[in-house]
């Protein structure tokens, strides 16, 4: 068997910081990967006058969405979705949910026979009463296996190395392994688990949490009412995967990164948290605080609250998930902020 050529698709603040690892990684496994080049696909637009590929592919460093982290050499910055997964045979997919449905609609019939895939993508997929997560999206339409990869990982801290552990919710043990060593450093350390839904819902759902916590902050109303919140999402998430998911492991939502840990540290310092407090205390709307905000990213949590709500609406099961709907009232249908613990 041939060596697994890796395609990173999306280079945004977390595609970069995981191109980052990816590309030291390969030439650490070239036994298992071509090292040769890790091609990461880049939406191109301009930067500073020049061409975010060419910057990416001149100093080596993605300077709009991680800047002053520099990236491996092998790390080649392609402007051209289909191009970008050529010949790839381990694609990770690494884009705000929101440009997921698109790039697929190019790469259908695109990728190798043989490829795997993982999703790092934190949302879910809707449409009135049905729900599904993007491993099981990207394995249907692109007829590939999909694992999942989510946990406590600000990207920031990654890139430059601070302690982190993350998880993979793996189609196969041999799939989760191989992820496994493209991902793990000393510093990154990746535990596997055989649960993809568990771990890609615990990814998603944790930013409706995160924007509930950003409003307690705007509010000022403390610590413990932070601590409640991330109390009653982490039960609230847990419910939700056991009604509508019925195979999610327990474990998911104590034991592993991406579960409890996940909604501390977006809870405390994610970029959902960030916007929410401002929300309450600037009293704009979302899309002008991401603009003004974010400098090009992309919140994810007010589009899942409001996903959610679509879906909890069509199930007649909204009642069961008031902190879900919540969110969902206060980010797009103006009930005042105040409101949010109320029969909490
Ligand atoms: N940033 C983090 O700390 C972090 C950590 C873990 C998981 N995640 C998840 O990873 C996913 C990707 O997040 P990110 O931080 O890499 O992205 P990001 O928030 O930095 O978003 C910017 C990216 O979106 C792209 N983009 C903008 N318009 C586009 C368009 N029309 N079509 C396609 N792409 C477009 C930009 O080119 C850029 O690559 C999200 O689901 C996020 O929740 C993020
Ligand atoms: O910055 P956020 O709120 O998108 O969260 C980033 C990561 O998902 C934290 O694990």
């Amino acid at each position: 068997m041939g060596k697994e050529k890796v395609a990173i698709i999306g280079s945004g603040n977390w595609g970069s910081a995981i191109a980052k690892l990816a590309g030291n990684n390969v030439k650490k496994h070239s036994d298992i990967f071509d090292d040769s080049k890790v091609p990461i696909w880049v939406f191109e637009e301009d930067f500073e006058g020049k061409k975010l590929t060419e910057i990416i592919n001149t100093e080596h460093e993605n300077k709009k969405y991680l800047p002053d982290v520099k990236l491996s050499e092998n790390v080649v910055a392609v402007p051209d979705l289909v191009e970008a997964v050529k010949g790839a045979t381990a694609l990770v997919f690494v884009m705000p949910h929101q440009f997921l449905d698109k790039c697929l609609d190019q790469l259908e019939g695109k990728v190798e026979k043989n490829a795997k895939a993982i999703t790092l993508i934190k949302g879910v997929g809707v449409e009135g009463p049905d729900i599904h997560v993007f491993a099981d999206v990207i394995q249907e339409r692109l007829g590939v296996s999909c694992s999942a990869l989510s946990g406590a990982n600000i990207a920031n801290e990654v890139a430059i190395d601070r302690f982190s552990e993350t998880t993979v919710g793996y189609r196969t043990e041999e799939e989760g392994q191989l992820w496994q060593k493209l991902f793990q450093t000393p510093n990154f350390k990746v535990q596997l688990i055989d649960d993809v839904a568990g771990v890609s819902l615990c990814g998603a759902l944790k930013n409706i949490v995160a924007v509930a916590a950003g409003f307690i902050d705007g509010l000022e109303y403390g610590n413990n009412s932070k601590a409640a919140i991330m109390r009653i999402g982490l039960l609230e998430m847990k419910y939700f995967c056991q009604e509508f998911f019925k195979d999610v492991k327990e474990e998911s939502f104590l034991q592993e990164s991406a579960g409890v840990a996940d909604v501390i540290t977006s809870c405390l310092g994610g970029r959902n948290r960030k916007c929410a407090e401002a929300f309450v205390k600037q009293k704009k709307p979302f899309d002008e605080l991401e603009k003004d905000m974010l400098n090009g990213q992309k919140l994810q949590g007010i589009h899942t609250a409001k996903d959610v709500h679509i879906f909890l609406k069509a199930r007649d099961r909204l009642g069961a998930y008031p902190l879900f709907d919540k969110v969902y009232q206060i980010s797009w249908e103006g009930l005042p902020v105040e409101k949010l613990t109320e029969g909490l």
